[in-house]
C-alpha cells in the first residue's frame, strides 16, 4: 500500500467513525492521530519548528530577544516558505491529511452540518482581503463584497477582525453583516430576539471600553517613539493597537521590538501579542475572538443549541482562540487560511483569499440548490 492510499484509508475509516458518533467532523484529524501516529519524528519535529509563538509578553531583556525571535519565526525566510510550501501541496503530507483543503471536502462540510443552521465568521486581512505592504490599502475585491452578500442572504454573517469596527465596516460596507473589531473587543450584532421584546435592536458590546484613554495614551507614545524607525507604522485599532513592521529593515527589528517593550513596561494591564508581522497591543483582559464567536452566537440563539454549525475563517494567530472554542464545543469548523504548514486548531484549510471566495460562493450555490429541492419537494 502507498503512503497516500495508507493516509486516505486512515481519513476515511475516520471520517466514518465521525458520521457514525457524536463525533463532531472537527475530530477525525485526531482520530487519525489516535489511529496511525501518522506523523513520523521528521514531520513532527517540522511541525515543532513551525509553531508560531503567540505568547504574551511583558518586558525585560529575556523577554525582548524571545520576542524579536519570535518577529523572525512569523516571517520565514524564502526558503523555509518554500519547504512549508510543498509540504501544505503535497496531498500525502501529514500536513495535508490533518487539515485537508476545505474546498475538497465541501461535500463532507455541508453533509456535517445537515439539519443546523450555518454561521459563518470570517476574519479579514489575509482572508477576505490579500496581504498588502500598506494597511490602509487592504482592499477587498468587488466579487468577494458581492459574494458577501450572497451569504449573508442565506446565513447569519460576522466579520471578526483586529482592526477598529469603523475601519473593517469601512472595507467591507455591507450593511448586513454582524461585525466584531478589535480582536472582539467591539461587537455590533444582532438582539438576541429570546431575551428581548423589542425585537432588531442591535447588540453593542464593549468589554474594554474602560481602556479607551490609556490605549489612546500608548498609542501617542509610541507613534513618537517609533518615528526614528523607518517603516514603522503604529495602528490605531480603538481597543488595541498595532506595530507594524513588514516594512521595516530585518535589522531594525530588535530596536523597535525593544521600544515597544520599553513602552509597554509602563503598562502592565496591555499585554502584546503577535501577527502577521505586526505587533499587537491590547488589554490583558479575557477577551479574544473565541469569545467574541460565543457572545454572537448566544446573540443569535444559540447559546446551547446543538443545531448550530459555526465555520469560522481565518489566517492568523488570533483566529486560533476561536478555533479552539470550536473544538471545545465540538461543534462546526475552523478553516485556516494559509499556504504554510502551522501549529493550529483549525480543521481544514485554504491557500488564500481566492480559495476563501471559491468556498463561500460553493456555500450559497449548495443553499440556492437546496432551497430550490426544497421547494419542489413540497408542492
Ligand atoms: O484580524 P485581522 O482582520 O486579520 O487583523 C489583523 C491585523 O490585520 C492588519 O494587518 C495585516 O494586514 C495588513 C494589510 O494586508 C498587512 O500590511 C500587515 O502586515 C498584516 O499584519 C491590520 O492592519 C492590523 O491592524 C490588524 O491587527
Amino acid at each position: 500500500m502507498t503512503n497516500r492510499n495508507v493516509n486516505n484509508t486512515l481519513m476515511e475509516l475516520a471520517m466514518s467513525i465521525s458520521n457514525r458518533s457524536a463525533l463532531p467532523r472537527a475530530a477525525v484529524p485526531g482520530l487519525m492521530a489516535l489511529f496511525g501516529g501518522v506523523l513520523g519524528p521528521p514531520q513532527k519535529k517540522l511541525l515543532r519548528k513551525t509553531l508560531e509563538d503567540g505568547s504574551v509578553n511583558k518586558g525585560g531583556n529575556k523577554v525582548i530577544n524571545t520576542w524579536i525571535d519570535s518577529m523572525r519565526a512569523s516571517s520565514p525566510t524564502r526558503s523555509a516558505k518554500s519547504t512549508q510550501n510543498n509540504q501544505n501541496q503535497d496531498p500525502t503530507s501529514p500536513w495535508t491529511l490533518y487539515h485537508p483543503s476545505a474546498l475538497s471536502m465541501f461535500d463532507h462540510i455541508v453533509c456535517e452540518s445537515k439539519g443546523k443552521q450555518i454561521v459563518t465568521f470570517l476574519d479579514y486581512d489575509g482572508t477576505l482581503s490579500p496581504i498588502v505592504a500598506d494597511p490602509d490599502k487592504a482592499y477587498m475585491s468587488k466579487k468577494m463584497r458581492a459574494t458577501l452578500k450572497d451569504l449573508a442572504r442565506h446565513f447569519p454573517t460576522a466579520i471578526v477582525s483586529g482592526r477598529c469596527l469603523d475601519k473593517v465596516y469601512n472595507f467591507v460596507r455591507l450593511a448586513e453583516l454582524y461585525y466584531a473589531g478589535s480582536h472582539g473587543m467591539d461587537i455590533k450584532g444582532p438582539t438576541n430576539k429570546r431575551s428581548t421584546k423589542k425585537g432588531n435592536e442591535q447588540v453593542l458590546f464593549q468589554p474594554a471600553s474602560e481602556f479607551l484613554p490609556m490605549i489612546n495614551e500608548v498609542y501617542n507614545i509610541l507613534v513618537e517613539k517609533t518615528k526614528s524607525v523607518p517603516g514603522a507604522k503604529v495602528e490605531n485599532n480603538k481597543f488595541c493597537l498595532s506595530v507594524h513592521f513588514r516594512c521595516v529593515d530585518e535589522k531594525n527589528w530588535a530596536s523597535l521590538g525593544e521600544q515597544v517593550s520599553l513602552v509597554l513596561n509602563e503598562y502592565p494591564k496591555l499585554k502584546l501579542t503577535q501577527g502577521r508581522k505586526v505587533l499587537e497591543i491590547r488589554p490583558a483582559i479575557k477577551w479574544d475572538k473565541g469569545k467574541a464567536l460565543e457572545f454572537l452566537l448566544e446573540s443569535l440563539g444559540y447559546a446551547n443549541s446543538d443545531n448550530v454549525f459555526p465555520i469560522f475563517i481565518g489566517d492568523d494567530r488570533t483566529d486560533e482562540d476561536a478555533f479552539k472554542v470550536l473544538r471545545r464545543r465540538g461543534q462546526g469548523i475552523g478553516i485556516l487560511v494559509s499556504k504554510i504548514t502551522k501549529e493550529t486548531d483549525a480543521s481544514y484549510t485554504l491557500q488564500d483569499p481566492t480559495e476563501v471566495g471559491q468556498f463561500l460562493r460553493h456555500m450559497v450555490e449548495w443553499k440556492r440548490t437546496s432551497s430550490q429541492y426544497q421547494k419542489l419537494d413540497s408542492r
